[in-house]
């Protein structure tokens, strides 16, 4: 074990977003992962447990109790809502930087986070210091952090486009911004759950979480951060589509007189190695980015409309860019280090 690189551990390492962050980090440099857990897998060996990572880890998992978690520089939390709120504390009293895949300490008010994820929040004290890790719009931030709050999916999809269009004071205030999205199943994790069955969500398309899904206090918190007075604007409705990865945003907004929604995006990204901009007419696909960690967006003039109505598309893979590439960025940052570091793999294709 090399004492330069930094030691890693990740809490919930069988899991979907757990597993590639194995992936992704199994090449990284800087990083040697020390320890990583498993409740009902402890004791086996990864390689073992993934023929996918054979060759590149010498590790077993162990039981979140027995891990070494106290001698590693960084932990990632790759498990259900709630349980990072209990035993990240613990780790960040040591000073031990955190990155929290989960929602726990996304959201800043307390008595939402409560009513959307229906359980009391077992460590308020942290939420106010996590910084919300939207990598492209908190490098400083995040540089200066202990604690990431690793967005959401649908957050990081959406959010990325209207980021760029609340900076510039683009959106107009008065009119709807509507959210029409799409998931592969991998984003509803690795747990056994009829809806994910292969003939359930096969050969199916659905909409849910049309009453409020928990992402909606999500991007309405990012919205605010720019402009209060429109969040209320903003609704959104996920779909579940039968893909395993990959989440497609279709956002309708408004834009001020004269606004290009296209030339805001050019001008917002154009040093973010992972936003790429589409030049107009493009397509954005699910599969350009499957398994990179790179959000693909472009703009449309909404045809013969009047006012200056625009079709935002934008496309990431929700497991890369949606959950532990940019838990990867985001730890880069936080250590100083070049934030594409790991992160240069291609999509896979076809
Ligand atoms: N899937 C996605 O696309 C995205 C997921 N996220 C978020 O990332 C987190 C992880 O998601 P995902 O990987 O899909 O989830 P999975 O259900 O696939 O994996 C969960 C992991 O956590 C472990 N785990 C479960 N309960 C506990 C517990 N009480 N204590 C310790 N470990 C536990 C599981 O292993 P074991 O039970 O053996 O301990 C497993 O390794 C979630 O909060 C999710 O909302 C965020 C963005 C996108
Ligand atoms: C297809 C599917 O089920 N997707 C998940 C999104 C997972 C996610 O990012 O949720 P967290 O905010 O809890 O981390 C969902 O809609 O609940």
């Amino acid at each position: 074990m090399s004492e330069t690189k930094t030691q890693v551990g990740i809490v919930g390492a069988t899991g979907y977003t757990g597993v590639e962050l194995l992936r992704l980090l199994a090449h990284h440099p800087f990083v040697e992962v020390r320890a990583v857990t498993s409740r009902q897998e402890a004791g086996k060996a990864v390689a073992d447990y993934f023929p996918s990572l054979r060759g590149a880890y010498d590790l077993v998992f162990q039981a979140p109790d027995d891990a070494d978690l106290s001698q590693c520089d960084v932990v990632f939390f790759a498990t259900p809502n709630g349980v990072a709120m209990k035993e990240a504390p613990a780790l960040l009293a040591q000073g031990i930087k955190v990155v929290d895949l989960s929602a726990d300490y996304r959201i800043q008010d307390v008595a939402t986070w409560q009513k959307y994820y229906k359980m009391e929040h077992a460590s308020t004290d942290w939420i106010s210091k996590a910084v919300y890790g939207l990598s492209e719009w908190k490098r400083d931030d995040i540089a200066a952090a202990q604690l990431i709050a690793n967005p959401g999916c649908y957050p990081t999809c959406v959010g990325l486009p209207l980021l760029a269009l609340l900076q510039q004071n683009s959106l107009k205030t008065d009119a709807a911004i509507i959210a029409d999205c799409k998931s592969g199943v991998s984003g509803a994790g690795r747990k056994a759950e009829i809806g994910s069955l292969f003939s359930e969500a096969g050969d199916n398309f659905k909409a849910y979480g049309v009453a409020g899904h928990r992402h909606l206090p999500e991007i309405r918190q990012t919205i605010s951060a720019f402009a209060p007075e429109i969040a209320q604007k903003f609704t959104f409705v996920p779909h579940l589509t039968p893909l395993i990865r990959g989440m497609h945003a279709t956002i309708y907004v408004e834009l001020n007189e004269g606004v290009d929604a296209l030339a805001v995006f050019q001008a917002a990204y154009q040093d973010s190695a992972f936003v790429d901009v589409m030049p107009h007419g493009s397509l954005p696909e699910t599969r350009s980015v499957r398994g990179a960690n790179t959000c693909r967006i472009t703009a449309y003039r909404a045809p013969e409309t009047e006012a200056n109505q625009w079709i935002i598309l934008s496309v990431i893979d929700n497991l890369v860019k949606g959950a532990a590439g940019q838990a990867v960025q985001n730890m880069n940052i936080m250590l100083g280090l070049p934030e594409q570091t790991a992160l240069n793999g291609m999509p896979l294709l076809p």
